[in-house]
């Protein structure tokens, strides 16, 4: 038998935070780092597939094809539903990617009709009138407003999306998800007969995205952040389990890498190191100079690695961070702290850290790949959003890591995770 739903996330924390909901709501779920090279030519062993992709901030057309590729492994796997997931706080562009990306999986799907909502109550993130809020305030008046890559100034996903594509958007509101799933299913209808090609979906609660969930039951293409999550494994009978969450026994030194500016993980980084533990800060300006800041990392962290966890972060607040775009440019500034982040891991790695935290999609990502993983098992849930991942080393050994999205987990995260990690999987 092959999978139930094959889904594409379009950044690494991303792809770890929907797969934490599936195995949550009872699916086996695989995480697969990238398009695999070879097709599937056997039935996967899961329930759901998750691609990830580091697809969020490239250029539209890139992010197209390597979405297009994922597509066509997941249907070749069998996938009956397509979940396309972004960030739920919709990072993209007026150029995309959502918009682009979604009416290309459309396209090849031969759907004329998706839906589309970034809620997850569980992280604040909520949909109301069309409107995004983070928390008690607009998208737009949140941190989001000051991402790097992304900036989010406008909390009206209906006009934000409408500038993503070229078909029609509209909008079905919190009434009528409160009625059901039957009422969303006639407002889908009714918007498809007016030519609605997307409609964005209030949601403010849990019960809102499992109503939700039931109603997109058998909708080739679903788009969403993680929180419909939580309503589609109930469509193929899956219901809430902990068992598909076990990990292998954790040990080894614990280290933290953050290239995350959000607003979270600088409250995470403040808390750390009022702890007084290890911290090394990587001054982008230095590496643009051309100082071996990996490298003086490294013999910091070797230095401290049996006093763990310790942390290699470039996390600073808007300001700096604008001081720094200022003067490298933000693309050049991004893919810098990126590669230096991730030959900062894959050292830290060689020098034998087991448990690895990594803060930041974009960051993540380049760590993810440069460690060469290819496939990641889903453990236990350490806050929202963020559970612990367990990989094979090419030595045979196991790395347990955690990808956390910038503006997830609690001020103590860099230190209750391992806290967790070593409880759950004693
Ligand atoms: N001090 C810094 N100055 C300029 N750019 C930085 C700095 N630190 C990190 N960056 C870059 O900012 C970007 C942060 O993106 P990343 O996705 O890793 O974190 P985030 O946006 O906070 O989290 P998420 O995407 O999970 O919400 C990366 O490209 C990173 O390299
Ligand atoms: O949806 C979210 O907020 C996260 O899973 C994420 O994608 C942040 O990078």
């Amino acid at each position: 038998m092959g999978i139930r739903l094959g889904c594409i996330a379009d950044d690494f924390t991303g792809a770890t935070d929907l797969a934490n909901n599936l195995v949550r709501a009872g699916m086996r779920v695989v995480q697969l780092i990238d398009v695999p090279s070879a097709g599937p030519e056997e039935a996967v062993d899961a329930d759901a597939v998750v691609i990830a992709l580091k697809s969020r901030t490239v250029p539209a057309a890139d992010a197209v094809d390597a979405s297009l590729r994922a597509l066509q492994w997941l249907r070749s796997a069998g996938a009956e539903q397509i979940y396309f997931k972004y960030c739920s706080t919709f990072d993209s562009t007026p150029a995309g990617n959502i918009g682009p990306v979604t009416e290309a999986l459309m396209d090849a799907l031969g759907t004329d009709f998706t839906i589309a909502t970034p809620a997850l109550p569980d992280n604040g993130r909520t949909v109301f009138k069309g409107h995004l809020f983070v928390g008690d305030v607009l998208l737009s008046e949140s941190g989001m407003r000051h991402h790097p890559l992304t900036p989010m100034t406008d909390s009206n996903l209906v006009s934000v999306l409408a500038a993503q594509t070229t078909r029609a958007v509209g909008l079905i509101d919190h009434t009528v998800v409160a009625e059901g799933a039957e009422a969303i299913r006639g407002r889908s209808d009714a918007l498809r007969q007016e030519d609605v090609a997307v409609a964005v979906v209030d949601a403010v609660s849990n019960d809102d995205l499992v109503r939700l969930g039931a109603a997109v039951r058998g909708m080739p293409l679903v788009t969403a952040g993680s929180g419909l999550a939580i309503g589609l494994p109930a469509n193929w009978g899956f219901k809430p389990s902990r068992a598909a969450a076990q990990l292998p026994p954790a040990g080894g030194h614990a280290a933290v890498v953050s290239g995350s500016v959000s607003a979270a993980t600088n409250r995470q980084v403040l808390e750390f190191l009022r702890s007084g533990r290890p911290a090394f800060s990587l001054d982008p300006l230095r590496i643009a100079a051309g100082e071996d800041v990996a490298g003086q990392a490294l013999a910091f962290a070797e230095a401290h690695l049996a006093d763990g966890p310790v942390l290699v972060y470039s996390t600073e607040e808007p300001e700096a961070v604008r001081t720094v775009q200022g003067r490298l440019g933000a693309a050049q500034a991004g893919e810098l702290v990126e590669r230096t982040l991730a030959r900062v891991a894959t050292g830290l790695v060689e020098r034998g850290v087991r448990r690895l935290a990594v803060a930041g999609g974009e960051t993540s990502g380049a760590v993810v790949r440069a460690l060469g993983l290819t496939g990641l098992r889903i453990g236990p849930q350490i806050d929202p959003g963020v559970p612990w991942c367990a990989a094979p080393l090419p030595d045979g050994s196991t790395l347990h890591i955690t990808l956390k999205s910038g503006n997830f987990g609690s001020p103590d995260f860099f230190t209750s995770s391992f806290a967790l990690l070593d409880e759950e999987t004693r």
